[in-house]
């Protein structure tokens, strides 16, 4: 189920290093927010702290809420496994499991969650390969390795297996820049479609993908070497690239910086 997410006063390090200041953001359900910003901004720091996965990098820290339809994932009360069961991530680089199955990658998941009936596995299978817009592609090789598809093919399986949990929300960092223009189209088209479903985030360089696939933009700028990233503004997607508020906005999303 869909739920939506409330970042506050969120400031996040690296050791000493204050990679991002004072991140206010609101992300509702059941839409795509898109991320954009020139090297080095916090784009992905950011992301990566929706879910607790910032914290896996030792000395990693954050300061600031995350809200969840109004709860806490920073509490002290909140298991951070559990947390990136309901916020599922997507990587730039499609990562499945190469010598395991395309079944297995799929169900990797629930098994490990100690789901063990083979009927649910086949019938989560299948229905998030289907999800992911991978199934008539695969239904009839079901037990080749995952490495054995395409790099769209493997993307999309990694999809699969990001929705085969049924997290609340997907976070896509960069999701097509290890891909070619058709698959980047595939993944495009399936963002508009699990948005139905599922809360997104999509860290992206490519504007034009900001503009095709999101609802509302954030822009991230560095205001200095050194400096940690701020977020500039945030808006819906068409008045981010047609009519910003801010200058620095404008500057990047029209190709004079970044
Ligand atoms: N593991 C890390 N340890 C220390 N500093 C890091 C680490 N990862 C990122 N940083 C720093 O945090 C800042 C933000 O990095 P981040 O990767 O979030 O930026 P980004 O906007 O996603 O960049 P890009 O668009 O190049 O991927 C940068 O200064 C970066 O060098």
């Amino acid at each position: 189920m869909a739920k939506r997410i409330d970042v506050k006063d969120l400031n996040i390090y690296y050791g000493k290093f204050h990679a991002v200041q004072d991140v206010t953001v609101a992300v509702p359900p059941r839409g795509v927010t898109a991320f954009i910003g020139p090297s080095g901004c916090g784009k992905s720091t950011v992301l990566r702290s929706l879910n607790r996965m910032h914290e896996v990098i030792p000395g990693a820290r954050v300061e600031g809420q995350v809200l969840l339809d109004g709860e806490d994932v920073y509490a002290s009360s909140v298991d951070p496994v559990a947390v990136r069961r309901t916020i599922g991530m997507v990587f730039q680089r499609p990562n499945p499991f190469p010598t395991m199955s395309i079944r297995d990658n799929v169900v990797a998941g629930l098994r490990l969650a100690g789901t063990k009936n083979k009927t649910q596995l086949d019938e989560v299978c299948e229905r998030s390969l289907r999800g992911a817009n991978l199934w008539e592609e695969v239904k009839d090789r079901l037990n080749k390795p995952g490495g054995s598809l395409s790099g769209g093919q493997q993307q999309r399986l990694c999809i699969a297996r990001a929705i085969a949990i049924q997290p609340d929300v997907l976070l896509m960092d960069e999701p097509c820049s290890a891909l070619d223009p058709i698959s980047t189209l595939a993944i495009e088209d399936l963002i508009t479609e699990l948005k139905q479903d599922f809360t997104i985030v999509i860290v992206t360089h490519n504007m034009q993908q900001a503009a095709r696939v999101s609802d509302q933009t954030a822009f991230f700028n560095l205001p200095g070497v050194g400096q940690p990233g701020r977020l500039v503004e945030i808006d819906e997607t068409s008045r981010i690239f047609s009519n910003p508020t801010e200058k620095a906005t404008e500057d990047y999303i029209s190709g004079r910086f970044g």
